[in-house]
């Protein structure tokens, strides 16, 4: 997935401007910064559900024109969930719209719930699931489609503290195993840092752009604790801080100390 020179506008309003970035294919990019900067709005360009003023997007040199089978996106709410159909159902649809077979829409939401442990489940509807299930739906759902990048909005910023740590575990596994490029918009950087091989950083919008990338050369599964992770989480925090200050002082707070958020902290 490549972007070049993105540039991004509602009207008059410059969303995102003059965005590059490189991602190799199998990679795991983070997406990081103060909140409203534009994350959501460069992952739905990436989904091609939002067209580009300028520049351009590709996946292994194609052009991204609309939303495609290869590019699965993860919502925040599992609301995306079809609540009529059952479980087993949700995963299957993407194949059947494209026409699979039965017995080979079988066997990949048979792969695919077993890949997020919910194989047990497959009977049920998203109503008689926790939220963390339901995220795990989502998720064999878009991979059921086999995309060659997975695209995550924020997927675990509705679950309670534990559940979201198990999914971080979980999300690190499931990944490896689907061999996927993933992209994934977050402003948690300690789960940036468990998560990503780089990490993008984007300034305050408006006209927001990428900052810095940080490669994160970190062994897996990560310890948070490796001294290594703990600057890389102090010069993150640092960076966006700068951000969030920026963005403040542009909506004409006048800051006395520290003014990052509870979300960057
Ligand atoms: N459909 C739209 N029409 C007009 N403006 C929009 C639209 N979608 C997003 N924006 C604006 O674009 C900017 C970026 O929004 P976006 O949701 O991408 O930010 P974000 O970084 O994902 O925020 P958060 O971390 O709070 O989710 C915001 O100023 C937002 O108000």
């Amino acid at each position: 997935m490549s972007a070049t020179g993105v540039g991004i506008r509602f009207g008059s309003f410059e969303a995102v401007r003059d965005i590059s970035l490189d991602i190799a294919a199998g990679e795991f990019l983070c997406l990081l910064g103060p909140s409203g900067c534009g994350k959501s709005t460069l992952l739905s360009a990436m989904a091609g559900f939002v067209p580009v003023a300028a520049g351009g997007l590709t996946v292994d040199g194609a052009p991204i024109s609309g939303p495609d089978p290869d590019l699965g996106m993860v919502f925040q709410s599992s609301e995306a969930l079809f609540d009529w159909m059952t479980v087993r159902q949700n995963v299957a649809f993407g194949p059947r719209m494209r026409g699979r077979s039965r017995a080979e829409r079988a066997e990949l939401a048979d792969t695919y719930l077993g890949l997020v442990g919910l194989r047990h489940c497959a009977d049920r509807f998203p109503g008689q699931l926790s939220g963390g299930m339901r995220q795990r739906v989502q998720i064999a759902r878009v991979l059921a489609n086999e995309p060659r990048v997975v695209l995550m909005d924020e997927p675990f910023g509705a679950l309670d503290a534990q559940t979201r740590q198990v999914m971080q575990d979980e999300m690190g596994r499931i990944w490896r195993a689907s061999g996927c490029t993933v992209v994934f918009v977050t402003h948690d950087i300690d789960e940036a840092i468990l998560l990503a091989d780089r990490i993008a950083v984007m300034t305050a919008g408006p006209a927001a752009s990428v900052k810095d990338v940080y490669p994160v050369e970190l062994p897996r599964p990560r310890d948070e604790t490796d001294p290594a992770a703990v600057e890389l989480r102090r010069a993150l925090r640092e960076d966006i801080g700068e951000e969030v200050r920026k963005a403040l002082r542009d909506q004409g707070l006048d800051l006395d100390g520290d003014a990052m958020t509870e979300e960057t902290r």
